[in-house]
């Protein structure tokens, strides 16, 4: 059996050991709630009555005590394709529990914002904190002490961060993450991205352009780009906490079905009473959190888990930095070439090998941690195998040998990249994120002089009045979680693709996001200190060169370094309100930085 890199046993050494105080804290928290928490047998009967009142087929079990009570979270809604699944879910849910003498019962729903529906609006800025409020919203249903285990139903950008930052803080129960599934392929995603560069010169009219965006994204399921929602599948898959195989199995299939019965299944038998306690908190360990981040580099995934891994980690009592995946990303390399790195969707990886193609290589390899304890059996190499039906049970079978696509799936020894998708930047502007898998090498280092606005609809102005056809480095400041809640600036990217297409040596520099479909524009993002805190991006004035490069992970400022030090931070923009904003002004006064994920939550709450 391969053992481990060694850069990854190192990385993963040095989380480890620089975890320690809070992962032990952790780890004694866990032991105190299974105790002396609130579950069940605490609850008097008055708080009993009320937990079964409705519970109508299940009320003399649950008030029996004698079987486990599941709690169903629920991030269900029908205006987010990802989503709208889950609608039918909790009824089966149940049916599949009695079917093991258990029960269950919807817990509690939490919001599902769609990160493509405000994209480009004034609702993505509360679209971070909507992680947190998610978190809380868990702890919320999960308080009530009535469950002795958990499944999450949740899919897309901070949903899938928001429950399990929140189900964490309650890691003593068994938990299994339950997706709904990919849409089918609908319009290439290349063809919509040509539509929309199209429209923003002004060559494709808005019904074309509507017309191209509907067909892609066309039916019930996660948008099949890879981008964060799809990247948190994968991220599941590599930490063991689905059933194996569920990340890119469409939805209303009978396979998906068979899937949510074994995970509702498989929670009634790792619960504290049995001989294979599997409690969450365990199964997210640092090993669990170093694969999650080897995913991430192998596959090209979301640079928004830049930020959402290290917020869960960190509800675990772990502590991972952009160093640690930046030393990662030296030694993993890129396997999977899938929209906005790519031509194909998740559909077409799925059909190439898929996730199980990828995690049997890279264990193979030794780029991913095999031990470590999973919601199912025998560490991390049953999730090397995809799910299948035989005679309509479920079952696994070997991902395929070969890939089935060598331009979008291929094993590390002939990678992509001999690096993964994503690194570092440092340097007199401070430390930014950059991903690497999605632009052309060519384009990774870029010097040129900036434009600074402070609001993604100047720089449209700019583009549309011509003013940006030449080399640039567009900065867009006062982004940051504490300005405005760290939207994405995805909206940019059909701009800068035409400024790049026409020749021009183009970047973005922002302290805020980007999504994990944009692409081919190389852009440092997540610079910290953000501007709004006096970070040196508020120093930039238009006319500065500016260094962003990939290759050398520099982003300077070359500017003389008097004039430099004697610059005073552009005044902040001033606070609006309107689309709930105020409502989220304790989250952004309180939020650490991105790289410790952005949150006032965690940060307030010491962890
Ligand atoms: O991080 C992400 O993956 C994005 O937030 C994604 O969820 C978002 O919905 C994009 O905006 C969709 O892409 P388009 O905006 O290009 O449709
Ligand atoms: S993947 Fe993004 S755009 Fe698609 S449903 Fe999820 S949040 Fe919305």
């Amino acid at each position: 059996m391969t053992k481990i890199h060694p850069e990854i046993a190192a990385v993963t050494d040095r989380i480890i050991s620089r975890s320690k105080k809070g992962r032990t804290a952790y780890l004694e928290l866990l032991d105190r709630e299974r105790e002396k928490g609130v579950h069940r047998p605490t609850l008097s009967c008055g708080n009993l009555a009320h937990g079964f009142a409705a519970a109508a087929d299940d009320k003399a079990v649950i008030r029996s005590g004698k079987a486990m009570n599941i709690g169903i979270v629920s991030a269900y809604n029908d205006m987010l394709s990802a989503h709208q699944p889950y609608g039918r879910y909790p009824e089966q849910m149940k049916v599949f529990a009695r079917e093991k003498g258990a029960t269950a019962q919807v817990a509690g729903g939490v919001p599902a914002m769609c990160d493509g529906v405000t994209q480009g609006q004034l609702g993505m800025e509360l679209s971070l904190f909507s992680r947190d409020n998610i978190a809380m919203g868990t702890a919320i249903a999960l308080s009530h002490g009535m469950f002795e285990s958990a499944t999450l139903l949740g899919i897309c950008d901070k949903i899938v961060p928001g429950l399990l930052i929140g189900a964490l803080r309650f890691g003593h129960l068994p938990m299994i993450l339950i997706p709904a599934g990919p849409m089918p392929s609908g319009l290439a995603n290349k063809e919509k991205q040509r539509v929309r560069q199209l429209y923003a010169e002004g060559k494709a009219s808005r019904d074309e352009l509507l017309e191209a965006e509907a067909a892609s994204y066309h039916g019930a399921g996660t948008c099949t780009f890879y981008g964060t929602a799809n990247s948190n599948q994968m991220m599941m898959e590599m930490m063991g906490l689905h059933v194996p195989g569920a990340a890119f199995i469409n939805p209303g299939t009978k396979l998906r079905q068979e899937l949510t019965r074994a995970a509702v299944h498989r929670v009634t038998e790792i619960g504290w009473d049995g001989n294979d306690y599997r409690p969450l908190g365990h199964c997210v360990d640092e090993k669990a959190v170093v694969n999650a981040a080897i995913g991430l580099l192998a596959t090209g995934g979301s640079t928004n888990h830049a930020i959402h891994l290290p917020a869960i980690a960190r509800a675990a009592g772990i502590i991972i930095d952009w160093e640690d995946m930046d030393r990662l990303s030296a030694v993993v390399p890129l396997v999977a070439r899938v929209y906005p790195n790519g031509a194909g969707d998740v559909n077409h990886f799925h059909a190439a090998g898929g996730m199980g193609f990828v995690i049997r290589e890279l264990l193979a390899a030794g780029l991913l941690h095999r031990d470590i304890m999973t919601v199912w059996t025998g560490g991390l190499d049953p999730y090397g195998q995809e799910p299948a039906l035989e005679n309509d049970a479920l079952t696994w079978i070997d991902a395929p040998a070969e890939t089935r696509d060598d331009t979008m799936l291929r094993p590390p020894a002939s990678a992509f990249r001999r690096d993964g998708g994503m690194r570092l930047l440092q340097g007199n502007l401070g430390r930014a994120v950059i991903k690497t898998s999605a632009v052309d090498e060519a384009r990774w280092t870029i010097e040129a002089p900036v434009r600074v606005f402070s609001d993604q609809d100047q720089v449209l102005a700019a583009f549309k009045a011509g003013e940006l056809e030449h080399d640039v480095v567009v900065v867009v400041r006062f982004q940051g979680p504490q300005a405005n809640g760290m939207p994405e600036l995805h909206k940019l990217t059909p701009a800068l693709g035409v400024l790049q297409d026409k020749g021009f040596n183009v970047a973005l520099v922002t302290d805020g996001r980007m999504s994990g479909a944009s692409g081919k524009v190389p852009a440092a993002i997540h610079l910290t200190p953000e501007g709004w805190c006096d970070g040196p991006i508020a120093l930039l004035r238009d006319g500065d060169i500016v260094r962003v490069s990939a290759n050398t992970g520099e982003i300077e400022a070359l500017v003389d370094d008097e004039i430099w030090q004697a610059r005073k931070p552009a005044p902040r923009p001033p606070v609006e309100m309107g689309t709930g904003r105020e409502l989220f002004a304790l989250m952004r006064h309180g939020a650490d930085e991105a790289e410790r994920g952005g949150s006032a939550m965690l940060a307030l709450a010491e962890l």
